[in-house]
């Protein structure tokens, strides 16, 4: 049961926009029709939580206190209560404001949330130093990606960086200094890279790049341009750093994030092996 919940939230919670929109229209008139069927005997007032909710999770917080609002109104219109006629208008009013204010309640608080949760999940898939990607959530793009491009036979990059001589810099200027840097790598590469490029931080002094959708003369342009960048960056505060790149194309992806890692990683190690500060490429068929 809970992971078939999980499963119902994780289909809302990827729903585009407009489609929130409608679904939070549907709930809301699906339920006002309920509590006019039902009459006045049967209390349906809580139901409209339901809309309430759906607007301020998914649409917006003041989506969710307008749903609150129209609520209550509805349910002042639908539910009249018989009182004496000089006081009917004074009622209505105090039971609209009691149901309005409730509603608000909720709305605000499942925003609240809401927004709290999202930016937990935010939070879980950065690496803390540098705003890149971390290794979970790289692994879980990575998996995505080959799903897409073997359902779509796209070829897929991945280009794989690790830094030469870092240690030098953490033993000669500190290890301030050194995360300096590594967050001048993140920013760099986040820089240069297309908005559907994924950069991650692996550990250490070791950096990733998805090109989803790239071919080997892609990937080509792209991991050269990544080096200058970087070297450019590393010149701008003296840092006696440089680069031993991997760049795997696979014009069919393997099945797992792993693989596709290690396959990239053996090309880095090879530009370490060969002398360091340089790129070594590979077209890999599976
Ligand atoms: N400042 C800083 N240093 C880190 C961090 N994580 C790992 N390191 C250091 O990064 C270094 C990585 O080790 P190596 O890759 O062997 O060092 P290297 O000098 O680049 O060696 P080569 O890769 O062979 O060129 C180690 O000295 C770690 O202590 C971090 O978050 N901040």
């Amino acid at each position: 049961m809970n992971t078939r919940l999980h499963h119902f939230m994780g289909w809302l919670q990827h729903l585009p926009r407009p489609f929130m929109h409608v679904l939070t229209l549907a709930l809301f008139v699906a339920v006002a029709g309920l509590d006019y069927v039902s009459g006045t005997y049967l209390s349906l007032s809580a139901l409209y939580c339901l809309p309430v909710s759906l607007a301020a999770w998914r649409i917006s917080r003041n989506a969710g206190i307008t749903t609150a609002v129209l609520s209550a109104v509805l349910i002042v219109i639908l539910n009249p209560r018989e009182v004496r006629a000089d006081l009917a208008t004074a009622v209505m009013l105090w039971n609209f404001i009691i149901v309005a204010c409730l509603f608000t309640v909720v709305a605000v608080l499942v925003a609240e949330i809401g927004r709290l949760l999202e930016s937990e999940r935010a939070l879980a898939r950065t690496d803390f130093l540098t705003g890149a990607r971390n290794r979970m959530a790289f692994m879980n793009d990575v998996d995505q990606e080959i799903l897409r491009a073997l359902r779509h036979g796209q070829a897929l990059s991945l280009i794989y960086i690790d830094l030469d001589d870092f240690k030098a810099i953490n033993d000669r200027l500190g290890h301030r200094e050194g995360d300096r840097l590594l967050q001048a790598v993140s920013q760099t590469l986040l820089q240069t890279v297309r908005g559907i490029d994924a950069v991650a931080r692996l550990g250490g002094d070791e950096f990733v790049v998805l090109l989803p959708n790239a071919d080997s003369d892609a990937a080509a342009i792209v991991a050269p341009r990544l080096r200058e960048a970087l070297l450019n960056r590393m010149l701008l505060d003296l840092w006696p750093v440089t680069f031993s790149i991997g760049v795997l194309t696979c014009p069919i992806p393997p099945n797992s994030a792993e693989q596709l890692i290690h396959r990239a990683d053996e090309l880095m190690y090879r530009a370490k092996q060969s002398g360091k500060d340089r790129l070594v490429y590979s077209l890999q068929s599976a």
